[in-house]
């Protein structure tokens, strides 16, 4: 079946045990949810599945193919790309660069044929450029292509890290907390342009702690607690869950 998925994946960093024998597959066209308290392994998980992390146990697989051995790199090559908790982009480049960097992974064009620009490289760069720009456009900073990426408001980075990934051409797609500091009206863009990617066909991780937001875009939601998957169904299924109630969304 076509799925990024973690197979009973164990971590440890010395003592701790951050994840503990969690499955979780990830597939084409889906939004799927995964929440949990502060500290029970959801970032690891998504450090786990694009390379960051090699399990300690279970394994982690595209289609069925292990992973495990492959760097970030080569995973981004297969079609998996990221974001991150904090933004990470180069403040001093422009939007539409920093969306460019995205198309790496496409690049045929050696570093002669760069430094001389030739033709191969110019079109090379020309087609970087005009996905680049549709991206900018699509996630809402048409406005702002050539203002330095460090004068972006906070909302907006989150927004350029987006179209910075889907420049990949991914077919998974993992979002670190990608409504973290927003208001509810840059949430509610956030929810159009992750609805916007699902439909495209990519496979969308939203690690998240808006949990009224997920229960509303995903189609299925996992809960971790310490380590441990606490609940796997669709959101209503887990919205009702004791245990999750208890853990998480009690108060
Ligand atoms: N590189 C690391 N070295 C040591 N411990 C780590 C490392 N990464 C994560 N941990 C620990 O693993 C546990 C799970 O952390 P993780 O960041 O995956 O949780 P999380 O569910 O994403 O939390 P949050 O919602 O706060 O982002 C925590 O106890 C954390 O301190």
């Amino acid at each position: 079946m076509s799925a990024l998925e973690a197979v009973s994946v164990t971590k440890r960093f010395g003592g701790l045990v951050a994840l503990s024998d969690v499955s979780l597959d990830l597939r084409p066209g889906e939004v799927h949810g995964l929440i949990g308290p502060n500290g029970s392994g959801k970032t690891t998980l998504l450090n786990m599945l694009s390379g960051y992390y090699r399990p300690d146990g279970g394994r982690t697989s595209l289609d069925g193919e292990e992973l495990d051995a492959l760097s970030v790199q080569r995973r981004a090559r297969l079609g998996i790309a990221r974001t991150f908790q904090k933004p990470r982009l180069l403040p001093a480049l422009s939007v539409l660069d920093n969306a460019m960097l995205g198309c790496w992974r496409d690049t045929r064009a050696g570093f002669v044929e760069t430094a001389f620009a030739l033709p191969r490289a110019r079109r090379e760069e020309k087609a970087f450029r005009d996905r680049a720009i549709e991206l900018v456009h699509g996630v809402g900073l048409g406005h702002a292509l050539t203002r330095s990426a460090g004068l972006l408001e906070h909302a907006e980075q989150r927004f350029l890290e987006i179209a910075r990934a889907l420049a990949a051409r991914p077919r998974f797609l993992l979002l670190d907390e990608p409504a973290g500091g927003l208001t509810g009206a840059e949430i509610e863009h956030l929810g159009r342009i992750v609805g916007t990617v699902r439909e495209s066909g990519i496979g969308v991780l939203l690690v998240e702690h808006h949990t009224d937001f997920v229960f509303r875009i995903c189609g299925r939601v996992t809960t971790l607690d310490r380590g441990r998957l606490i609940k796997h169904g669709t959101p209503d299924e887990v919205r009702r869950d004791p245990e999750v109630v208890r853990v998480y969304l009690g108060a």
